[in-house]
């Protein structure tokens, strides 16, 4: 790690903390994240589902690992930096973003979605936090908890962050998939046009009454393996009939409330995939390359609301506890091609 000059604390998340840092040799700026417990070989490391799935992405809306270190049995990650979160971006305003940023955000995210969806694989656990901003280019980060789609369930361990968590997860089902995501990205959509979190439970149960309070509650027609998820955990559903999304959120256009509601389906099977999502008419006539990756020609990249020197200021506030389910199982087995493994005195090295 002598390579790596750490300048300041950006993250402090549950299982590291995330520095900004140089790299002396070519002083290029990235991330470091620096692992909290302590791995004891590099076979271990390289087993992590945040190696295992960042290792296989390559998207330019999905953050770049460019280096795994283990160095007197710490693991660090060196990743791309990002100058702040979107949850950073959201708790100083007060004024809404415009519909045009939320858009351009989303349409983004969509597509790294649509990208590790149909390469078998999805994230678990987004929320504002792991939603990454630079100028006008977002990038998902943290995957964690990123699963397989063909590993094998029941997937037991902890998922996601409660005010994002899919009901289908909260019901405790063995057997969720990619659609969990979708869930997850129709309460942050909402979130970034209000800036009011859609569904803040307090607690699993109080989750669902706040689902409850703005979608209904489920019956027969609209989820029928949900009311058999509730019978066998003997959870009875409040007997609500929800406001209209359109009444929360009363300054959303027609399309978005119709992309969110659709997101926000209690039947993971009604949500629409990532793919169909991107040709939904809020995105409409939605081309848009951030500056960032758009070729040379193109003019210097816009700074997005409320990105200043305050972006990257500060600790981000832990908004809701992250308690475990249930106890975790071992992760799926995939193999790891050695080659770009290098072990230099005691550390090794991974390249990407
Ligand atoms: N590549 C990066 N560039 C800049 N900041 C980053 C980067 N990666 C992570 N961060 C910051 O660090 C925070 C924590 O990172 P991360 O979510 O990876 O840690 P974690 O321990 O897995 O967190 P969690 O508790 O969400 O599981 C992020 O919310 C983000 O603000």
């Amino acid at each position: 790690m002598d390579r790596f000059k750490l300048i300041k604390e950006v993250g402090d998340g549950t299982f590291g903390s995330v520095w900004r840092a140089i790299n002396k040799q070519n002083g290029e700026v990235v991330a470091v994240k620096k692992m909290k417990r302590k791995y004891y070989s590099f076979e271990e490391c390289m087993s992590l589902r945040e190696v295992k799935s960042l290792r296989r992405m390559n998207h330019p809306n999905i953050v770049k690992l460019k280096e795994v270190i283990r160095e007197n049995d710490i693991l660090y990650f060196i990743m791309e930096y990002m100058e702040c979160n979107l949850y950073q971006l959201m708790k100083d305003r007060v004024k809404p973003f415009a519909e045009s940023d939320v858009r351009n955000w989303c349409f983004q995210i969509f597509q790294a979605l649509a990208y590790m969806h149909q390469r078998g694989y999805f994230h678990r656990d987004l929320k504002p936090e792991n939603l990454l901003v630079s100028k006008d280019v977002l990038k998902l980060a943290d995957f964690g908890l990123a699963r397989e789609v063909s590993s094998a369930p029941p997937y037991t361990e902890y998922v996601s962050t409660r005010w994002y968590r899919a009901p289908e997860v909260l019901l405790q089902s063995s057997a969720y998939d990619s659609a969990v995501d979708m869930w997850a990205m129709g309460a942050i959509m909402a979130e970034l046009l209000t800036l009011h979190p859609l569904f803040p439970g307090t607690s699993e149960a109080d989750e669902i009454l706040k689902i409850c309070n703005v979608i209904g509650c489920p019956d027969e027609q609209t989820w029928p393996q949900g009311l058999s998820l509730a019978e066998a955990m003997k959870y009875q559903f409040p007997q609500i009939r929800g406001n209209q999304l359109s009444e929360v959120m009363k300054s959303a256009s027609s399309e978005a409330v119709d992309l969110i509601s659709s997101l926000c389906s209690w039947d993971p099977c009604k949500r629409p995939k990532a793919a169909e999502v991107l040709q939904h008419a809020f995105f409409k006539d939605c081309t848009y390359v951030p500056a960032a990756v758009r070729p040379k020609a193109a003019g210097p990249p816009k700074t997005p609301p409320g990105v200043g020197a305050r972006g990257v200021s500060g600790h981000i506030a832990r908004r809701y506890s992250t308690g475990a389910l249930s106890t975790s199982k071992p992760a799926a087995n995939i193999s790891i091609k050695p080659s770009s493994l290098s072990k230099i005195g005691n550390i090794y090295y991974l390249f990407s």
